[in-house]
């Protein structure tokens, strides 16, 4: 029980760390070309921190200043009894934690999105990079387009704001900018847009192809919608514009043509308790040894306050032709994106 006021986490950067990211599996029931190759490798269950694990290190983070907890992974919502972890997260709301949030794909939105609104949980960010049935199932392998927007729905109808991830993909998605765009103002929910990043070796897919700078999308976008750049930001990375004539939120993600790492505000924990100070570099601290040496949290928290004070100053990612070869060997899937 803690009774001193708390000293929050700042990094070696004076940038306070705020927003915790969570991978609660990294499994998924998707394979999406860009994240994961086709027979991906996933870690035996017994790797995994339990939830009750993951209670305590979330609750440790709180403990130490987090106020947004996004749920990811993987899929979240295919990890057994993940239900049960959102309800027990859920008390720290009010109590030290302003969010709780998720990532998802959507396909198991249907079955939870009110259990989840029954949390707490106020809005969802779901991902969709197409609204064509047939490039839907390719570019997640198997995935089905009808399954997801029915989750979407479900989620809607539960009370949760929806806002749609879109990944970037030169070739694959550029003919479809209006449509997507057309299909959230219709339908009332916020779209960001995202920059492929180069992470995991990925069988037959070069990320040179498939990059498509969001500097080009939204000079596509201003040919036919006025931008009017929003100071407003929801603690995640995204940079937003409203377009004047729709009065639509539009965010663009953009790690790779506008670096926004000088106010980063987060850290990722993997669903085997590794802490990554940052997306994109391979430096981690071992949070499972000291979780599991005591019942007590004083040497998880001293853990997480030395990680905290060697948090880079931004990522590595580069798309020069030298460095491609280079690149980052760990998915999206294990950090959560
Ligand atoms: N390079 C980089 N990319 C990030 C970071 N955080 C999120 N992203 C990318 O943005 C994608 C979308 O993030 P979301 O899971 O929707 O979270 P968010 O953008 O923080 O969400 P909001 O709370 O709605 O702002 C992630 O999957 C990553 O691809 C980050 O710290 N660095
Ligand atoms: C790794 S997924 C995990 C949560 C959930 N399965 C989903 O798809 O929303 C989180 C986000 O990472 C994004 N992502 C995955 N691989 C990426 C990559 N190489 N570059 C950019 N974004 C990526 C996905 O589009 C998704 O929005
Ligand atoms: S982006 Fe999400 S849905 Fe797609 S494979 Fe990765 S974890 Fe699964
Ligand atoms: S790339 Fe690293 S430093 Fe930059 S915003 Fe993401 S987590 Fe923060």
């Amino acid at each position: 029980m803690e009774h001193a006021p708390v000293m929050p986490l700042v990094d070696p950067f004076a940038r306070p760390i705020t927003y915790l990211r969570v991978s609660v599996t990294d499994r998924c029931d998707f394979r999406c070309l860009y994240c994961m190759s086709e027979h991906m490798q996933f870690l035996p269950k017994a790797d995994l921190l339990t939830l009750e694990e993951l209670d305590r290190l979330c609750s440790a983070f709180i403990g130490l200043g987090v106020r947004k907890l996004r749920i990811t992974g993987g899929e979240p919502l295919v990890r057994r009894g993940i239900m049960g972890f959102f309800r027990q997260i859920s008390r720290h709301l009010g109590q030290g934690l302003d969010e709780l949030t998720l990532t998802t794909n959507g396909s198991q939105l249907a079955r939870f999105a009110t259990e989840l609104a029954d949390c707490g949980v106020r809005r969802v960010n779901v991902s969709l990079d197409t609204l064509d049935a047939g490039k839907f199932t390719a570019v997640t392998r198997w995935g089905r387009l009808e399954q997801v927007l029915r989750g979407i729905e479900a989620a809607t109808a539960a009370g949760l704001r929806v806002k749609i991830n879109t990944v970037a993909l030169k070739g694959f998605n550029e003919a479809e900018l209006f449509d997507l765009v057309d299909w959230c103002g219709a339908e009332g929910h916020d779209l960001t847009f995202i920059e492929v990043m180069p992470m995991g070796e990925m069988e037959g897919e070069d990320r040179l192809d498939q990059y498509w700078p969001l500097s080009e999308l939204r000079a596509r976008l201003a040919e036919r919608f006025s931008l009017i750049d929003l100071a407003e930001r929801t603690g995640g990375p995204a940079r937003y514009v409203r377009l004047r004539e729709t009065g639509q939120k539009i965010g663009f993600i953009t790690p790779l043509t506008h670096n926004f790492c000088e106010s980063c505000n987060r850290v990722r924990v993997t669903c085997t308790g590794e802490l990554f100070m940052c997306l994109g570099q391979e430096d981690r601290a071992d949070l499972r040894a000291p979780l599991r040496a005591s019942e007590e949290d004083g040497m998880l928290r001293a853990a997480i306050r030395a990680a905290i004070a060697r948090k880079p100053k931004g990522h590595d990612f580069d798309y020069s032709r030298q460095r491609v070869a280079g690149q980052m060997s760990r998915h999206m899937s294990h950090t959560g994106g």
